[in-house]
């Protein structure tokens, strides 16, 4: 007993070492490709360096694991004001920035001055009103938030209630809160850390209403931070998780802000009260579409991290007995702990892959629409809102089911997986509800078949709604051709196709049978949304094939990423085996092939399982997790977690002496 101690062992534990070295494939060639190339892997690892040298890093995560809110809180600002001085002295870009959001996890206080406030600013402003206030805000001499969502509506933007009357005998706007449900509840660092917010409410001008529009207005003195005249504002409680960030309310009563503090780019207010308008009318909706995008690239970050976590812990935790004449093996020899598992290792791949495109999709129609030119804009909008659901839906329950693979320890604050999961949940929910951002997909899915069915020819993610279903063969015809990618990529086409097609004609059918409209889309909602996520599921597929087709790279990384893709698709195919069914994309022996390849990839896998997480290259700071540190000494890490515990300061806690003590002493003294 007197050996034990939680001091960390200098060596790698050897069941994680024993899997290093059995890995197929060059570890450091797959990160680079996952990072964009060796320059950018090296730029990360300085990037790295130079934040984790600081001890502040380290102490951070104490304060994040066992600090009180207020204390989180704090820690979170100072990491903050750290990061924001380091940016401005190294004059990172914007590439760069994310870069440390990623190393040191995105749970900063002042989140949304860099993640919202200046994209809005950048997106909404005039060049005038750029150069005045974006260069505040990018010199940091006014800390701004994002203010849409009211305590009565987050996802109907025409039903917010948050006024702004234009005045033009002062040439004023003057920002009105007139009901409870008006108040702003939700945006992140506005109730205690910004000086400024931009307000989305609802532009009035002589008694008529023009839709919702950005306004800037200061809420707190730039001298004593206090808040200013006519501002109510302050922080909306304890979270689930991300409570780093200060998610707060405001209430305006009839605060008045120049003319000018309106963000005009794409609508403007003449002095005179005339409202003009140019660019198509959700311009202003341009934020909101940059964050989806971002929110498929943080879906991919939370799977690799979980999976990283699962796959070491799984590689030196054992238990039971298999041969009952050998030692317990690793967890992970178990096909069930794979089967958990490897499904989260095949997805952050595949999103890795999607989110590519996805945002080299955005870049491309975001340069088109800096010229004024707005055609891809619906297309990225039902794209995004489809990808960023799918996405986040699927990484935050992937990585609660690698959180329960790791048994008890998983449960610990300490193994990072909870936390990890609490953090990635809003995804689900910010930027647009998932279920209404499926809908927004299908809407649009929905015009677009019936143009094809008008004999229109499509382009873009849709274009293989043009097809003819009477020449589709599921073109697996024997076991072999189950690890056919193409064939595959096929397979779920014809599924989002068919499912496509069978709500546009349910839909199509209760309308002539004089539904009305939306009585008629709310009497197909369910099936709706089933086609968005077919349709979604597609595209992340075919993404993941057309990448790995195009990698250029060694036999042997591309032999195991062709593998996880394989599985990807056969794992995807498995588990909604009744869509597929139904949709005819496959047949029972199909089906029953597909299964199969499925288990029997697991066992593929299986050897580069650690490798291939070794690969996302998770500092151990940023994945923040006992058990799944690089040298893989969980037990150790994890009694050394005790160490910064509290409720370990004293030998006798003072609960002791105030409850314990007397009510053992009563219970000693009676009778009974
Ligand atoms: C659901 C909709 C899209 C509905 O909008 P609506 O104005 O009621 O429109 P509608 O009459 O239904 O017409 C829809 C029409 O508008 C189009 N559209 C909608 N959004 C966009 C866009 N971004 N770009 C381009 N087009 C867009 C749709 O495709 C429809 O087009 P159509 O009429 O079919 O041709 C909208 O209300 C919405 O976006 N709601 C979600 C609100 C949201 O995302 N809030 C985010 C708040 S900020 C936040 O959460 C920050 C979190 C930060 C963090 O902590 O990480
Ligand atoms: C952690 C966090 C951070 C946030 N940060 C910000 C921020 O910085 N700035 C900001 O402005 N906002 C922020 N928000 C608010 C966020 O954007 C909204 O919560 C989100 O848009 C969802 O809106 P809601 O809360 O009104 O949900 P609701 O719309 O009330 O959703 C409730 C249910 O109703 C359903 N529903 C609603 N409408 C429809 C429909 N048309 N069809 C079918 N079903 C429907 C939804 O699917 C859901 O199941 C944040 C929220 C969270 C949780």
């Amino acid at each position: 007993m007197s050996e034990i101690t939680s001091s960390i062992p200098l060596q790698i534990n050897p069941d994680l070492q024993e899997e290093r070295d059995k890995a197929s494939f060059n570890v450091t060639e797959l990160t680079h490709i996952i990072y964009g190339g060796i320059e950018k892997t090296k730029k990360r690892k300085r990037l790295e360096k130079l934040l984790f040298s600081d001890p502040f890093f380290q102490e951070y995560q104490n304060v994040r694991a066992f600090g009180s809110r207020s204390e989180y809180y704090a820690a979170s600002v100072k990491k903050s004001t750290k990061i924001f001085k380091l940016r401005r002295q190294h004059k990172w870009t914007d590439e760069e920035y994310e870069t440390v959001l990623d190393i040191c996890h995105d749970d900063l206080a002042l989140t949304l001055h860099h993640t919202m406030f200046i994209p809005a600013l950048e997106r909404l402003a005039t060049e005038d009103q750029k150069s005045k206030w974006l260069t505040l805000a990018k010199q940091y001499k006014i800390i701004g938030t994002y203010a849409q969502t009211e305590l009565g509506h987050g996802t109907y933007l025409q039903g917010l209630e948050t006024t702004a009357t234009y005045d033009p005998q002062t040439r004023e706007f003057v920002m009105n809160t007139p009901t409870l449900s008006a108040m702003k509840w939700w945006p992140g660092s506005l109730g205690k850390s910004s000086n400024h917010a931009l307000v989305l409410a609802t532009l009035i001008i002589s008694g008529k209403k023009y839709g919702m529009h950005p306004f800037l207005v200061q809420l707190r003195s730039m001298d004593d931070h206090k808040v200013l005249p006519g501002v109510r504002v302050g922080d909306i409680g304890a979270k689930m998780g991300g409570n780093s960030v200060d998610n707060g309310y405001l209430i305006l009563d009839n605060v008045r802000i120049p003319r000018n503090n309106m963000l005009m780019k794409n609508a403007q207010v003449s002095p005179d009260g005339k409202f003009v308008t140019r660019g198509p009318s959700k311009a202003n909706y341009a934020t909101m579409m940059l964050i989806r995008v971002q929110i498929c690239t943080m879906a991919y970050q939370v799977v690799s991290s979980g999976a990283t976590i699962g796959i070491r812990y799984s590689a030196v935790r054992r238990q039971s007995k298999l041969d009952p004449q050998d030692r317990e093996p690793k967890i992970l020899e178990y096909q069930t702990q794979q089967y958990k598992i490897f499904p989260g290792l095949a997805m952050s791949y595949a999103f890795l892959f999607a989110s590519r495109s996805l945002t080299r999709k955005y870049e491309e129609a975001f340069a088109e629409i800096q010229r004024g030119d707005f055609k891809s804009l619906p297309e990225l909008h039902c794209l995004s809102s489809g990808l960023k659901s799918f996405c986040s839906e699927h990484s935050v329950r992937q990585v609660e089911i690698i959180r329960q693979s790791c048994g008890g320890h998983g449960y610990l604050n300490a193994a990072g997986l909870g936390m990890l999961v609490n953090a990635a949940a809003p995804m689900i929910t910010v930027e647009g509800e998932n279920t209404v951002m499926y809908l927004q997909l299908a809407r649009y899915i929905l015009k677009r078949f019936a143009g094809a069915m008008s004999g229109q020819q499509l382009d873009g993610s849709t274009s293989y709604l043009s097809m003819d279903p009477a020449t589709y063969v599921c073109p697996v015809m024997s076991e072999t051709d189950c690890r056919n990618l193409t064939a595959l990529c096929d397979i779920y086409r014809y599924r989002s196709y068919m499912t496509v097609c069978r709500v546009a004609r349910q839909v199509q059918h209760d309308m002539e049978s004089d539904m009305p409209q939306h009585v008629a889309i709310n009497k197909n909602l369910v099936d709706l949304v089933r086609a968005a996520k077919a349709h979604s599921y597609y595209i992340v597929v075919k993404d993941f094939v057309e990448g790995v087709d195009a990698l250029v790279a060694s036999a042997p990384v591309i032999k195991v990423l062709r593998t996880l893709c394989c599985f990807y698709a056969a794992h995807g195919i498995a588990e909604y085996s009744g869509d597929f069914l139904e949709s005819e994309a496959v047949g029972l022996h199909q089906l029953k092939w597909i299964k199969n390849l499925q288990v029997s990839l697991l066992g593929e896998i299986r050897p580069d399982a650690v490798a291939l997480v070794d690969a996302f290259d998770y500092h151990d700071i940023t994945l923040s997790s006992a058990l799944g540190c690089y040298d893989g000494n969980a037990y150790e890490r994890l009694f050394k977690s005790t160490e910064n515990d509290p409720m370990n300061k004293e030998e006798v806690h003072p609960s002791y002496y105030q409850y314990l003590k007397p009510f053992m002493e009563e219970m000693n003294k009676s009778k009974l």
